[in-house]
């Protein structure tokens, strides 16, 4: 009998561990894909993506928005989180009920608390652009762990260690997967190698990617 499924290689497990604390969920969001990708577009109608500024003078190859009660600006003065958008000079939209939906049960999935997001950074990679090696280190709250969802094409997405010379570990993120890390992978470095063109049915030549985090303790 033919195996219809000779060379597809063993099934991806449904949870990969990445570190300690730190899991790749496959598909797990696929159900919510073109309503999260959706929104993330009403998102971005809002406060449309763009390029910004770093410290050092250079720019983001990665386009960025954000929603929820804070947003993650970089410019010449550098990182941080501010509640209004310097390019509207309004708020950043709201999270959408579905962001918080997922990024609650995602954190569950990953064992931990339900998260209670209060910011969504929202990132648009087009073939090329990366996100270097960093971590994620803005928030007072440090307890929570780090919800990050893929949308469109499938990129490599690189974890590594505490420190920044620490061995990585490369794993291909596919549309509807959720990394998420913490504990004691809160400070892990990751990054994203440059995205290799292509086309996916809903986003077309790029990713999006949601990024949840929880940035003020909660009261
Ligand atoms: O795009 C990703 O998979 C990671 C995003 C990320 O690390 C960040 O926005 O800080
Ligand atoms: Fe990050």
């Amino acid at each position: 009998m033919t195996d219809l499924f000779a060379g597809l290689g063993p099934p991806l497990p449904a949870r990969e561990q990445l570190g300690d604390g730190a899991w790749l969920l496959h598909g797990h969001v696929l159900q919510h894909e073109a309503a999260l990708f959706a929104a993330a577009l009403a998102v971005a109608a809002q406060s449309p993506f763009r390029r910004m500024a770093t410290r050092g003078g250079g720019m983001l190859s990665v386009a960025m928005t954000n929603c929820g009660k804070v947003g993650w600006i970089s410019d010449a003065r550098g990182y941080r989180y501010d509640r209004i958008d310097p390019l509207t000079g309004h708020p950043w939209p709201e999270l959408p009920s579905l962001f918080g939906s997922v990024a609650r049960e995602a954190a569950m999935a990953a064992g931990y608390d339900a998260l209670a997001p209060d910011a969504c950074l929202v990132n648009r990679y087009e073939p090329r652009t990366k996100l270097s090696l960093h971590q994620d280190r803005d928030e007072l709250d440090l307890a929570a762990p780090i919800v990050s969802v893929s949308l469109g094409l499938a990129a490599t997405f690189l974890f590594g260690g505490l420190q920044r010379n620490a061995p990585t570990r490369k794993v291909r993120v596919e549309s509807g997967d959720v990394v998420v890390w913490g504990g004691a992978s809160r400070l892990a470095f990751h990054a994203v190698a440059p995205l290799a063109a292509g086309e996916h049915r809903l986003a077309g030549a790029c990713r999006i990617n949601l990024t949840f985090r929880r940035v003020a303790s909660p009261a």
